[in-house]
């Protein structure tokens, strides 16, 4: 098929140097909390019951589901059938410098980085920057304006849930109005090709996200994992709700009360898989720095330029990043 990046040559060196594993464990499943956003109506008594269920989930698990997350079905299914066709064009033209008129290195796949299969991803991306959507291809009109209506939502919707995690800390509640504007947040369109080595290669290697939230719209296949004391525990797929972690700023502004937890994404031998990631981040000279009224300071402050500098060496010197262990104190 013409669309389906060359994985299998990309990561056969890295197959036939690594030691063979027979199977990956097989995990257990379960349902991540489910907190119902229908509760947050402001007169809704309540309110402060799913606000507390919201923060309390943060520093449990990390991971969360919301249902009635006010972004409607229709939009949901529009994004995921216009990312299957964007994904489903020839690869050439996937690979093509300015495709679908975005900055460079926008469409990902693989990874060009990875020194053992343990570092590769059996997945394809689609990386765009907020400030790129205004510039997108006028042949790919439909693909932009469903991309705008998901972000208008979307962008609501990770707002009012940093705002929430935000109180109980003592932050400000103008902080992410005036840290993350409009234009520094990225959306990730992933497309988790079917993979003759489900057993051995990963969809998408394990990693924590570099954000204070993330927002994940997947399909019904499954595959999403998280790394919960000690083990991996899969995500059972729920259509009606949509799937929040705590990233990275967020555990370190929290001075590591709200968890960002390791997940990874493993491959299906027969079946597509599609989702839809939603970064919310801040801009480039943010400060981050862990808020604690009680404790003294677990991470020490940066921005989000010194974290991604320091992130890129790591991947190019290591295969991956290292993360928020770089800024322990
Ligand atoms: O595909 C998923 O379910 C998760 C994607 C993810 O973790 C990411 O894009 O960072
Ligand atoms: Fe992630």
């Amino acid at each position: 098929m013409d669309f389906e990046p060359p994985f299998q040559g990309a990561c056969k060196s890295l197959l036939q140097n690594s030691p063979i594993i027979d199977k990956f464990p097989e995990v257990e499943e379960c349902e991540l909390p489910v907190i119902d956003l229908i509760d947050l109506d402001s007169n809704h008594r309540n309110r402060d019951k799913c606000m507390n269920e919201i923060a309390e989930a943060a520093s449990q698990y990390g991971f969360f589901q919301v249902v009635n997350h006010g972004i409607s079905p229709e939009v949901l299914n529009s994004i995921r059938d216009e990312q299957k066709k964007v994904f489903h064009q020839p690869f050439d033209k996937k690979i093509e410098q300015r495709f679908l008129n975005l900055s460079p290195i926008s469409y990902r796949w693989g990874n060009p980085n990875a020194t053992c299969l343990r570092q590769f991803s059996w997945s394809e991306a689609i990386h765009i920057s907020m400030a790129d959507i205004p510039s997108m291809n006028e042949q790919h009109k439909s693909l932009r304006s469903i991309i705008e209506s998901f972000v208008k939502n979307v962008s609501q919707l990770a707002e009012s849930l940093a705002e929430i995690l935000a109180q109980p800390l003592g932050v400000e509640s103008s902080y992410f109005k005036d840290h993350c504007p409009p234009r520094t947040s990225f959306l990730r369109l992933n497309r988790y090709a079917p993979c003759p080595f489900s057993s051995q290669v990963f969809g998408l290697f394990a990693h924590t996200d570099s954000a204070f939230l993330t927002i994940v719209h997947q399909d019904q296949v499954g595959g999403l994992e998280l790394f919960i004391d000690g083990r991996w525990i899969g995500v059972k797929p729920n259509p009606e709700a949509l799937v929040v972690n705590i990233g990275d700023f967020f555990e370190a502004l929290s001075n590591g009360v709200y968890k960002s937890i390791k997940h990874r994404v493993i491959t299906n031998h027969k079946v597509e898989r599609f989702s839809v990631a939603y970064f919310y981040c801040p801009s480039f000279d943010t400060v981050i720095q862990s808020r604690s009224t009680t404790e003294p300071a677990v991470f020490k402050s940066f921005t989000l330029r010194e974290y991604k500098q320091q992130t890129e060496r790591d991947v190019r010197e290591l295969g991956e990043k290292v993360g928020l262990p770089r800024f322990l104190h």
